[in-house]
């Protein structure tokens, strides 16, 4: 299939709510149990809407959390929502359709965020998959790390495990970046249902090196 060259979208709402609505087909199908027939007609549909994406997939190296293959606006951000640093995470990007509806914000040096975690993301009954609360945390100190005005590659996490993090219910999450040490940033950070902590995490974030470190 070719490659077309047309500009791509501008409006930007447009591509979260695409993304939101891929989300929750993702919901629909992990928590439906439909008969065949509706099965057979939904792949149809999805089918039909892969054939119109794929002309405009792009190819290439340097994906990240915040780049389409080479196109990398830089990591810029805004106070009161701290997603638009990654757009395309996995974990909290809003034109990521696996993500999980995270919002996260900046309170002074501290980060504030909440999310709900639909059954896509279980793991033991009615609780949230131990491998996404980590994953959770790896973007939540991250971007401690980054309202600090420091941003580093993850060294360390270690994630505590108190209670079961519950399906659909409001998460609290709160994440500090405590204290930095040469390249070394060291962070913390909760998720809290009603108050009560449910997981907290430690993690130890390294600044890559430039030259001023030599
Ligand atoms: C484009 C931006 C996008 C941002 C995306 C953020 C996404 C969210 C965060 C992530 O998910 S990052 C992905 C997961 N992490 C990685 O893939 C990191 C893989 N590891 C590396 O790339 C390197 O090992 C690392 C950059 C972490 C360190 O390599 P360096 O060569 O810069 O460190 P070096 O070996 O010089 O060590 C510097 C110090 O850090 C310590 N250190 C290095 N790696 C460590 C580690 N893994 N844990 C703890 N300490 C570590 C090391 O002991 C040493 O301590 P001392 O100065 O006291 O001697």
């Amino acid at each position: 299939m070719e490659f077309q060259q047309e500009e791509a979208a501008k409006d930007r709402d447009l591509v979260e709510a695409v993304n939101r609505e891929a989300g929750e087909l993702i919901r629909l199908l992990r928590c439906s149990q439909a008969p065949d027939q509706v099965l057979a007609t939904a792949t149809e549909h999805i089918q039909a809407a892969m054939k119109s994406l794929a002309p405009y997939l792009r190819q290439g190296e340097g994906w990240s959390t915040i780049s389409i293959a080479s196109d990398t606006p830089g990591l810029g951000w805004l106070e009161d929502d701290l997603t638009r640093c990654m757009p395309y995470s996995p974990v909290s990007g809003t034109c990521n359709p696996v993500a999980p509806p995270i919002r996260m914000w900046r309170d002074g040096d501290e980060v504030r965020g909440e999310v709900v975690f639909s059954p896509t993301y279980a793991g033991p009954p009615n609780s949230v998959h131990g491998g996404i609360i980590a994953a959770v945390f790896d973007e939540l100190l991250s971007m401690a790390n980054v309202i600090s005005g420091n941003a580093g590659f993850t060294g360390t996490l270690s994630i505590r495990y108190q209670r079961h993090t519950p399906l659909d219910r409001p998460i609290e999450l709160w994440a500090v970046n405590e204290r930095t040490s040469g390249r070394k940033l060291f962070c913390r950070g909760e998720m809290r249902v009603d108050g009560q902590v449910t997981a907290s995490a430690e993690g130890l974030f390294i600044r890559p090196a430039t030259q001023m470190d030599s």
